[in-house]
């Protein structure tokens, strides 16, 4: 039997309008979920939830996560300090897509003030359905992941190695 793949959400107050109807779609697509809260709409701050799911998609415990505030933005910019985190604060379909195909991103970011219900299954669908392509954008991650490293070095190595360079 396939393993199940694993979904880790969370959410401020404002993106707990939005999140039990994506747990719900998510699982009836044969995804395995978690939510990491908050679990009330009593206000509280977006940076608990984005850097909790951030940690546990950087730390391997989740193989993607799905976060969501008023806009994505505020709870994707705290997602996006964990190391190894690309999250992708979109809102149609065709960002969400290319955020996988292109940059390989493991997190997606939602705003509940943004998007309705409907819309967000559809990116949410985009997103989930797309793969990473590898190739030439693989090159463009590895600069990331030294940016994330604070690794001038190796940054300036991929950025300076012609071998092969977009021949995909
Ligand atoms: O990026 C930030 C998010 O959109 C928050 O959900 C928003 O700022 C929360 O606002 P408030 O505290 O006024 O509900």
């Amino acid at each position: 039997m396939m393993k199940k793949i694993k979904i880790a959400f969370g959410s401020d107050h404002v993106g707990l309008e939005l999140k039990p109807t994506l747990i719900e779609y998510v699982r009836s697509l044969g995804y395995e979920t978690h939510d990491f809260g908050a679990y009330s709409d009593q206000r509280t701050d977006y940076p608990i939830y984005g850097k909790k799911v951030g940690q546990e998609v950087a730390a391997g415990n989740y193989d993607l996560g799905i976060i969501i505030c008023g806009t994505g933005v505020g709870i994707s910019l705290s997602a996006n300090k964990v190391t190894g985190i690309r999250a992708a604060s979109v809102s149609e379909p065709y960002s969400a897509e290319l955020s996988r195909r292109h940059n390989n991103s493991n997190i997606l970011a939602l705003g509940s003030r943004v998007v309705g219900s409907e819309l967000a299954k559809m990116i949410v669908k985009a997103w989930l359905d797309a793969e990473f392509e590898g190739g030439r954008h693989q090159r463009r991650i590895d600069e990331l992941t030294a940016e994330d490293e604070h690794d001038e070095q190796k940054f300036d190595r991929i950025v300076h190695d012609d071998s092969g360079k977009y021949s995909d």
